[in-house]
């Protein structure tokens, strides 16, 4: 369990979540009626952790206005703040708690060990920013956390002249030997694994001597959405990221500005609650849908009708309804053939859906996510076949035949994906139990609460 050292109220990642849960798990709810619901969001976690570390390196003090809290949010902060960055929360206008002013430390200090948890945006964010600052900083995490790669930002440090001793396991744990500057310079890495090596280093480029020019030499790269949400927030500081090429981002050395920011709420979280409208009939609006976004959830605009959904937007509420092919005795879902390679982290709850639908799905181009919080492929086959599935495993995604399911139980593996996607089934088949819903503190600590509003 975290603590958090922020002033009164204490935060707690956990507190809705932990209310809930019985010995054996979390009993998910079954839908017994059509569902009309409409919820709003806390922030989302890709761009909380892009600003904090952003306002850490910035010139001057950033607020951080509606951020997510969660185990993530409070991780990155707690690094951060172990590199000499002020915090204070102050009172804001936000539905979720408080808003957050950073103040950049005058000289970034090592010397610390910071726990990544099993946050990606942690343990590939933080590191670059460790190399610019004075003294060593040893990172570790959860335990599954030391199976995520981190090549690409262990091998472009050590490339770029930063001293890295990582035992060369190319993973967590690492030490960072910060001399308060990194030269920078031509830098290529592979980042078939994570788009999250492209972002690490370009969120810290600007504050190296001589910028970056940085080169993806692999295959594929992955999670192309969360790379433009890099480059915004960046721009949006004053900061340049050229693109001369697919693969090639180019940033010149120079400050990053302090600023105020709203923070959106979280699109990916958005997932769960969408797909529900389809699980169990009726509509679900989600409130404050930002009107242009770089966050990846906004593909469940183009995704969800592919299923038979109908999409309806309305200023900032977006509405989504069941299919109109919907009958007393069918939920009129259709199976899919869909590359999500741009969206990795909306999978788990996309397959609950295929799994409902009266025809098969094969969802391809996700061979990173085996790479996630756990091996999600294998996660996702194992949970729903356990409960009389049809998935299968594909090198680079799933194939889910149309099966009957019963109940019965359901791991997370300590990632809020599965959790969540483990909710979903529940909502149709009686009898699911999620060992472990406290993990959606992940990203949505509200999870359960805003669940059961869901279905109120
Ligand atoms: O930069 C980010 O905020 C993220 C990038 C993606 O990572 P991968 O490229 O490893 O899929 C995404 O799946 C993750 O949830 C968040
Ligand atoms: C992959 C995810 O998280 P992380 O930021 O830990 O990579 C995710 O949230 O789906």
């Amino acid at each position: 369990m975290l603590i958090s050292k922020y002033s009164e109220p204490e935060f707690d990642p956990y507190g809705d979540a932990r209310q809930t849960e019985t010995d054996d798990g979390w009993r998910a709810p079954l839908a017994t009626s059509k569902l009309s619901a409409v919820l709003s969001l806390p922030g989302s976690k890709s761009l909380t952790n892009r600003e904090l570390v952003l306002a850490a390196l910035a010139d001057s003090p950033s607020t951080l206005h509606a951020p997510l809290w969660s185990r993530d949010s409070e991780l990155m902060v707690e690094g951060l703040r172990a590199l000499g960055t002020g915090f204070d929360r102050v009172p804001g206008s936000g539905e979720f708690g408080d808003d957050l002013r950073v103040t950049p430390a005058d000289e970034l200090l090592g010397s610390t060990t910071i726990d990544c948890g099993l946050a990606g945006t942690v343990m590939r964010f933080l590191p670059p920013v460790a190399a610019l600052a004075l003294g060593p900083t040893t990172f570790d995490g959860d335990e599954y956390a030391r199976r995520r790669p981190m090549a690409g930002v262990i091998h472009g440090l050590q490339a770029l002249g930063v001293d890295l001793d990582d035992d060369r396991r190319g993973t967590l744990p690492f030490t960072v030997h910060g001399t308060g500057s990194v030269a920078g310079g031509e830098l290529e890495i592979d980042a078939s694994a994570s788009s999250q090596f492209v972002s690490a280093l370009l969120l810290s480029a600007a504050r190296f001597e001589r910028g970056l020019d940085l080169r993806h030499s692999g295959e594929r790269l992955p999670s192309l959405p969360h790379i433009e949400m890099t480059i915004a927030t960046l721009a949006a500081r004053g900061v340049a990221v050229d693109n001369p090429e697919t693969g090639r981002w180019v940033v010149a050395p120079g400050p990053i500005r302090g600023i105020d920011v709203d923070i959106e709420p979280d699109l990916s979280n958005a997932a769960p609650f969408l797909v529900a409208a389809l699980v169990a009939g009726g509509s679900v609006t989600i409130a404050g849908w930002p009107a242009e976004t770089t966050q990846v959830g906004a593909q469940l605009i183009d995704l969800l009708p592919q299923f038979g959904a109908r999409v309806v937007r309305d200023g900032d509420r977006l509405t989504v309804h069941s299919p109109e092919s919907a009958t007393a005795e069918a939920r009129g879902i259709r199976g899919v053939d869909l590359d999500l390679s741009e969206a990795g982290e909306l999978v788990p709850n996309l397959v609950a859906l295929a799994a409902f639908a009266e025809g098969p799905s094969t969802i391809t181009g996700i061979g990173h996510i085996r790479h996630h919080e756990t091996d999600r492929l294998a996660a996702l086959a194992t949970e729903l076949n356990g409960l009389g599935g049809r998935v299968t495993e594909l090198e680079d995604g799933l194939r889910i035949e149309p099966a009957p399911l019963h109940g019965g139980a359901w791991r997370a593996y300590a990632d809020h994906r599965m959790a969540t996607t483990g909710a979903i089934v529940g909502l149709a088949v009686p009898g699911v139990v999620v060992d472990d819903i406290a993990s959606t503190g992940k990203t949505l600590p509200q999870f359960t609460a805003l669940w059961e509003q869901l279905l109120a």
